[in-house]
């Protein structure tokens, strides 16, 4: 996943005080994104040998305060990054983004979504071209080859327009398989790019003032981070480069517009905040649906549908609601304690899941419960979950899963790179059942699942829907190159 987010001051606004602000307000929005890290590259409009760096380890509150966020004071354009690490050494400082170029025309930032699948081809020509790398970041490649391009076009450029690398960027981006949603800082622009396949999302937004005059115009990965002021303006298409200027946002092109779509399905299923718009449709939306769904292909009888904390409580209710089974929350979820399948090692997702839940038992003992959650993935949750509910003096525990077993791992994104890992895989339907120690166990259907996904999306003419499903069919959406 990652999060990535930028702004820049539009022509004409009073002052940039505020701007870091909406930088580092933005990050916390996108937070459920990756908690590993988090940075943000400041320019101020002018200098284009110079930007602010700040970046850290751990969340966004803790990286950044105050006292630190000042050196922003006089950025004009901003690009922030939460990473969830997929590629290169968690751990390093180095490896957090936004990656910081100089290049021929200047510095240039990045910011990553997403995991390049033909990674290693792509790196072993980049070294044998002399093109050194620092860290072992797929991410760091893109800056790197960007700034190659700008290179070798430096001859035909005009001066008075160094910020605008939208030439470079097309070349390098079209050259580059899958995934990406990436935000690029020049001093005095910034550039939104999707893959052509559509599989990380990303939008545009512009804030108002109280008299309706645009103050500032943002990028981020989902909706829910753009400015309360602010309204989103267009998701960025698949292969599409925007641009975003101190005299608005502008399409710049389309690479590849053929390209099959291939939009993560697991976006909807867990990622994605529930109050974004994704394809048009607000994600609880198409959460509830896929409650609904599961429900109509398989009821039990129970007298309560639950959920475990956070992500599957609209799916639940769409469950409870076309199977008339009462909703009701069992769990109580420490809200200090994030996510855990975003956890950079088993070690610490299963801490996180043992101090994340507490049972309300008033409400479990002697209940036929139905468990809704909306994925099982290394099985980490329902294990301790299923024991902590028989444990409590529940009668029965069923669970119903709101997105079918995941077998297969992603190397777009995801930080699940090895069958060995995924539950799934390894075991049947019955075999897992056993292991969670549940009393029976359901999947929503492929099927049942795209039907949900696509159910509220608008079709227009120049766009086709699609959607990646590989960690859950094995059917790639691109030739993996390992
Ligand atoms: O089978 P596992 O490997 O444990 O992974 C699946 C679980 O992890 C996620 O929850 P998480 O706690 O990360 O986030 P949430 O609070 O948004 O549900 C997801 O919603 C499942 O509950
Ligand atoms: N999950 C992601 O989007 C990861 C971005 C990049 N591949 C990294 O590891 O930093
Ligand atoms: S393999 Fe799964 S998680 Fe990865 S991009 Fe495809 S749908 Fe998303
Ligand atoms: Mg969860």
């Amino acid at each position: 996943m990652c999060g990535i987010f930028g702004v820049i001051q539009a022509a004409g606004a009073a002052s940039t005080s505020t701007l870091a602000i909406s930088a580092i307000n933005g990050l916390t929005a996108l937070q459920h994104r990756g908690t590993e890290s988090t940075g943000l590259v400041g320019s101020d409009g002018v200098d284009r040998n110079h930007v602010e760096i700040l970046k850290g380890h751990g969340l966004v509150r803790d990286v950044f305060n105050d006292g630190n966020v000042a050196k922003f004071q006089n950025s004009k354009v901003l690009i922030g990054h939460n990473r969830y690490s997929t590629a290169g050494k968690k751990a390093a400082i180095n490896c957090v983004q936004p990656f910081v170029v100089y290049t021929a025309v200047g510095i240039v930032a990045i910011a990553h979504n997403g995991e390049l699948v033909d990674a290693k081809k792509k790196r072993e020509e980049a070294l044998h071209h002399g093109v050194g790398l620092s860290t072992d970041v797929d991410s760091e490649l893109i800056a790197q080859m960007i700034a190659k391009a700008i290179a070798l076009n430096h001859k035909c450029r005009r001066d008075d327009e160094l910020g605008d690398i939208s030439k470079e960027l097309a070349v390098t981006m079209s050259a580059i398989n899958m995934s990406y949603s990436l935000i690029v800082l020049t001093f005095d622009r910034i550039y939104a790019i999707r893959d052509p396949f559509g599989n990380r999302p990303l939008c545009v937004g512009t804030v108002y003032d109280s008299t309706g005059v645009a103050t500032s115009y943002c990028a981020s990965s989902e909706s829910c981070a753009l400015p309360s002021n602010a309204k989103l303006d267009f998701e960025v298409r698949p292969g599409e480069i925007v641009e975003l200027s101190r005299d608005g946002i502008r399409s710049v092109c389309q690479m590849k517009p053929q390209s099959p779509l291939a939009m993560c399905i697991f976006e909807y299923v867990y990622f994605a905040r529930n109050d974004s718009v994704i394809e048009g449709q607000q994600v609880q939306t198409v959460r509830e649906e896929c409650g609904r769904t599961m429900a109509e292909e398989d009821v039990i009888e129970a007298d309560l549908v639950a959920n475990v904390p956070d992500s599957s409580m609209s799916a639940a209710i769409g469950y409870a609601s076309q199977s008339g089974i009462p909703y009701e929350p069992c769990l109580h979820r420490n809200s200090y304690v994030g996510r855990s399948f975003i956890q950079p090692n088993d070690e610490m997702r299963q801490s996180s899941i043992n101090q994340k839940f507490g049972v309300l038992q008033k409400k479990v003992e002697g209940k036929r419960i139905i468990l809704v959650d909306d994925s099982i993935v290394r099985g980490n949750t329902m294990r301790i979950i299923v024991r902590m509910l028989k444990e409590a003096g529940a009668a029965q525990v069923h669970l119903r899963i709101a997105s079918p077993p995941v077998r297969f791992p992603c190397f777009m994104g995801i930080n699940i790179p090895t069958r060995g890992e995924l539950l799934a895989a390894n075991k049947s339907i019955e075999e897992i059942r056993e292991f969670v120690g549940a009393d029976s166990v359901k999947y929503l259907s492929v099927d049942g699942l795209q039907k949900a996904v696509q159910k509220g999306i608008e079709r227009n003419t120049t766009f086709d829907v699609g959607h990646c499903t590989a960690c859950l069919t094995g059917d790639y959406p691109t030739q993996l190159e390992f």
